[in-house]
């Protein structure tokens, strides 16, 4: 088998593959439950009640104003340089990706720049997609036609990062494989061209959906089932044998949709192994990355990095499934602006459903899985990392969700078809 493809028995035994793609070490459970009335009564008694309290805080006390476009990346701002121990032990592991390897053998994952040039005709910009932190993004088709992503470095990514974040990407994707994260096809090291190859996911990201860019509106069933790929896609990586891999870039323009509107989760350009953050004695990251509006505040003050970082942006995505809107809307009168602030206290309030898209249909369904998903949104944005849960119970509890709504949208419809069918037969009296 050859680079020019992207199926999984094309890797690379030395990266280490896992074998068992989409394992979900869990089963759900149903016993999942929120008492709205309780929550209501603002006591301050219930937990859930204080720890919105001190969210609605912390959002205040660890907002950083963004960029205009309210996007932008964080990238080495506040973070000393990497060690030199750490650049050395990363540059040892340049033999893997460099040109010095270039014969290509049977199973190898490096592409020739033939064959990415002759997929993205030239790089063509009929061909190009998208455009990212990591440079420039094309469709390209390989010799046996399947379709990829085709990833090429900007020189800047390459000239600051002396290609350190290409080969976070490179090592992480290839040992990684799970239905809903994209699959890794190849690479290209050759001179100073950095190029990733993935597997192409066609139907935008769930940003772009949720903007409307795609015509359709999401119901509330397609953002379910997108959250609990998501969250069995972080899991995988949370679990991952004995070197859990933190994503650090979570956000909605990192979840590709599929034809079927499930989710993939992409970018690892961020990502690293716990083993390489938890390296030095001080378990302390030495730079802090990720995107505004979605960084955990407690990694922002400690620059200390776990696995509760990547539970904390899917708390922020949570948000911003059920209500449609960014994470940060600059726009907005003052005390919309942060929108998980913004839609927190409104739950706090007892008024989640003033919260919902406005877009989504209000039904008994809509509106209690709405509270269920904004209520997990409170404990994965809780402001210290201990009281979050892991990505794992996040899984189960979705899934839980989804299976009321479920349960409640059949009855619904049964109620409405008989009513109808009432209806229909008085008519013929
Ligand atoms: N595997 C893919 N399949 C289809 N389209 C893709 C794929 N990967 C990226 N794209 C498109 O290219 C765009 C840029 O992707 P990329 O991952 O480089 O950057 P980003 O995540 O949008 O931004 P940043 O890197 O700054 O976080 C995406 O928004 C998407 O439209």
């Amino acid at each position: 088998m050859t680079s020019s493809s992207c199926s999984s028995t094309s890797r690379n035994p030395s990266f280490g593959v896992r074998s068992t793609p989409d394992q979900f070490p869990y089963s759900p459970i149903s016993s999942y439950s929120v008492s709205s009335s309780s929550r209501k009564s603002g006591s301050g008694r219930n937990p859930v009640t204080l720890v919105a309290r001190s969210i609605v805080g912390a959002f205040v006390d660890c907002f950083t104003p963004p960029e205009p476009d309210g996007y932008k990346k964080v990238e080495d701002s506040v973070a000393p340089k990497v060690s030199r121990a750490k650049s050395e032990r990363r540059g040892s592991n340049r033999g893997i990706y460099s040109n010095s390897t270039k014969q290509k053998g049977p199973g190898s994952m490096e592409f020739t720049m033939e064959e990415i040039l002759k997929a993205t005709r030239n790089f063509s910009p009929a061909f190009k997609i998208g455009q990212g932190g990591f440079g420039t993004v094309y469709k390209g088709r390989l010799d046996d036609g399947t379709f990829v992503a085709i990833k090429r470095a900007k020189q800047s990514v390459y000239d600051k990062h002396l290609g350190v974040e290409f080969q976070s990407e490179i090592r992480t994707l290839a040992q990684v494989e799970h239905l809903h994260l994209v699959k890794f096809c190849g690479y290209l090291e050759h001179g100073d061209e950095r190029i990733v190859v993935v597997e192409y996911v066609p139907n935008g990201t769930l940003r772009e959906h949720l903007d409307g860019v795609h015509g359709k509106v999401l119901d509330l069933a397609a953002r379910l089932d997108i959250a609990i790929d998501v969250a069995h896609a972080i899991t995988y990586l949370h679990t991952y044998t004995d070197h859990p891999i933190i994503h650090r870039d979570i956000k909605s323009s990192n979840i590709l949709l599929t034809e079927k509107l499930r989710a993939k989760v992409t970018d690892f350009g961020f990502a690293r192994l716990a083993a390489d953050i938890d390296s030095g004695a001080t378990h302390v990251s030495t730079q802090v990355k990720g995107t505004a509006g979605y960084l955990d505040p407690e990694y922002l003050r400690t620059y200390q990095l776990t696995e509760k970082s990547d539970v904390y942006s899917f708390g922020i995505l949570l948000v911003e499934l059920v209500t449609g809107r960014r994470p940060i809307e600059p726009k907005r009168e003052p005390r919309e602006r942060i929108t998980a602030k913004w839609a927190l206290k409104k739950f706090n309030d007892g008024d989640a459903i003033s919260a919902l898209d406005p877009r989504l249909q209000r039904t008994v369904g809509t509106n209690l899985a709405l509270e269920k998903v904004l209520e997990l949104a409170l404990q994965c944005l809780a402001p210290r990392r201990q009281s979050r849960p892991r990505m794992w119970r996040c899984g189960e509890i979705l899934w839980s969700i989804r299976k009321d709504y479920r349960e409640l949208s059949d009855s619904d419809l049964r109620s409405r078809s008989s009513n109808s069918q009432t209806s229909a037969s008085v008519r013929e009296i």
